[in-house]
């Protein structure tokens, strides 16, 4: 028996990128004025729907940075970062943001060794800076996230997202700050925080990938009534970071690819992963999403006969939708007979049926100990088809 994937139309979530935030926390993520206006401009073209900043309390010059961006004409909602606290909520108002993403954490271990407030506090807390922000800027898109989600009791959890969701929040957030949640833990609360809440207010879900589950989780929160996913390009942030970009279209594409080629400018997926790595100082990981060197490199010669015929039979993903090439690899021991006599046809060459096991069973014997790259494997097909 198969089970049928569920189809998820691809306008019923939006991505609120995070580089520019989460992605500061990464170890190599120090951009620089110049580097943040690049990396909005290149999010706002891709179509990302929500870009969100970094806290203006980290310095002037990121506050000044906001304030740039906010002037730069985006097409994508703007949201800054911030402690949900009255110094930094003045600070955030002023930047010009389209809205805010007020934390706070309520697991044991934040409100023990960061913040020292206990559940009442932080209702409290939420009240009077919501209150405030509600009456003196109530065109704010505002989002409250209880930090740390996975690892908090469920009771005070609820508590802290119906309090918030009476007081008008657009968005509450539940994050897996340290990566620890399982994709049916996150599928459960998702449906659980969604019956406390007003229908209207939406739910974001933020995931780490301590344990490599964070484009799993990201897809069952969609999957559970999520509206809104955080992503990075590269998944970079706070040590291995969070739901990458690339990961999370490229499991999502499979459900609704005509939904995500109407939402994004998916061939723009190369660009912004090019650039985040230059910025970084790091390559584009090997094995990445889509955009790694051997994301659609094909190599055995069971894969290669039927590439060769339909590429479909080994690619979930079209490459060239995300304006990538695929990249066949012909001259190894893994090989077979129809991938040699393509790359042979390729070159203008034919051997009859023995001549092209003759050759093909060579080729795999000096692949036994000779790197074999496109070159080499030429000038072996052309030596042997007048041998
Ligand atoms: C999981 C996450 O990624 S959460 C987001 C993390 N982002 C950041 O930390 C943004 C960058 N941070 C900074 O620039 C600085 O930490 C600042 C400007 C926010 C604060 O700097 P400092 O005043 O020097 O404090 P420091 O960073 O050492 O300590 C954190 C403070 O935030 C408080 N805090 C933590 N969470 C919250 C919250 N949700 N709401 C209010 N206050 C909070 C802590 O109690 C502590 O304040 P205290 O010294 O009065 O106890
Ligand atoms: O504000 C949020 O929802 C997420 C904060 C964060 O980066 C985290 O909890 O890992
Ligand atoms: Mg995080």
């Amino acid at each position: 028996m198969t089970d049928t994937p569920p189809l998820i139309p691809a306008r019923s979530w939006a991505i609120i990128d995070s580089t520019l935030r989460e992605g500061e926390q990464f170890a190599r993520g120090n951009f620089k004025s110049g580097d943040k206006i690049e990396i909005a401009r290149a999010l706002d073209a891709f179509g990302a729907e929500f870009i969100e900043l970094t806290t203006p309390m980290v310095s002037e010059q990121t506050a000044a940075d906001i304030r740039k961006i906010a002037s730069l004409g985006l097409k994508a909602k703007l949201l800054t970062h911030v402690r949900c606290h009255m110094e930094d909520v003045r600070r955030a108002v002023d930047t010009g943001v389209d809205g805010l993403d007020l934390l706070f954490g309520t697991s044991s271990f934040l409100r023990e060794f960061s913040h020292g407030k206990n559940i009442s506090q932080i209702i409290e807390s939420a009240q009077s800076v919501i209150g405030w922000l509600k009456t003196n800027h109530p065109n704010l898109e505002l989002r409250f996230s209880a930090e740390d989600t996975f690892r908090s009791e469920e009771a005070d959890l609820m508590a802290v997202y119906k309090a918030v969701s009476d007081l008008g929040v657009h968005r509450v957030g539940l994050a897996d700050t340290v990566g620890v949640a399982t994709p049916r833990q996150v599928y459960t609360l998702v449906r659980e925080v969604r019956k406390v809440i007003h229908a209207e207010c939406g739910i974001e879900f933020h995931g780490h990938n301590d344990t490599g589950c964070a484009v799993s989780n990201a897809y069952e929160a969609i999957e559970a009534g999520a509206t809104h996913i955080d992503t990075t390009i590269l998944g970079i942030g706070e040590r291995n970071g969070i739901t990458p970009l690339g990961g999370l279209l490229a499991r999502m594409f499979t459900f609704d690819p005509q939904g995500l080629m109407e939402k994004y400018n998916l061939e723009m997926l190369p660009e912004l992963d090019a650039m985040i790595a230059r910025m970084v100082g790091l390559p584009i990981p090997w094995n990445n999403y889509l955009t790694g060197e051997f994301a659609y490199n094909h190599k055995a010669g069971m894969h290669l006969k039927a590439i060769y015929l339909n590429p479909g039979a080994y690619e979930a993903i079209p490459p060239q939708v995300f304006g990538v090439g695929r990249v066949i690899q012909a001259g190894s021991k893994v090989t077979g007979k129809h991938a040699i006599a393509y790359k042979a046809r390729e070159l203008g060459l034919h051997y009859g049926e023995d001549a092209l096991r003759r050759v093909t069973d060579h080729i795999k014997a000096l692949a036994e100990t000779d790197d074999l790259d496109d070159a080499h494997l030429e000038k072996v097909l052309r030596e042997w088809v007048s041998a």
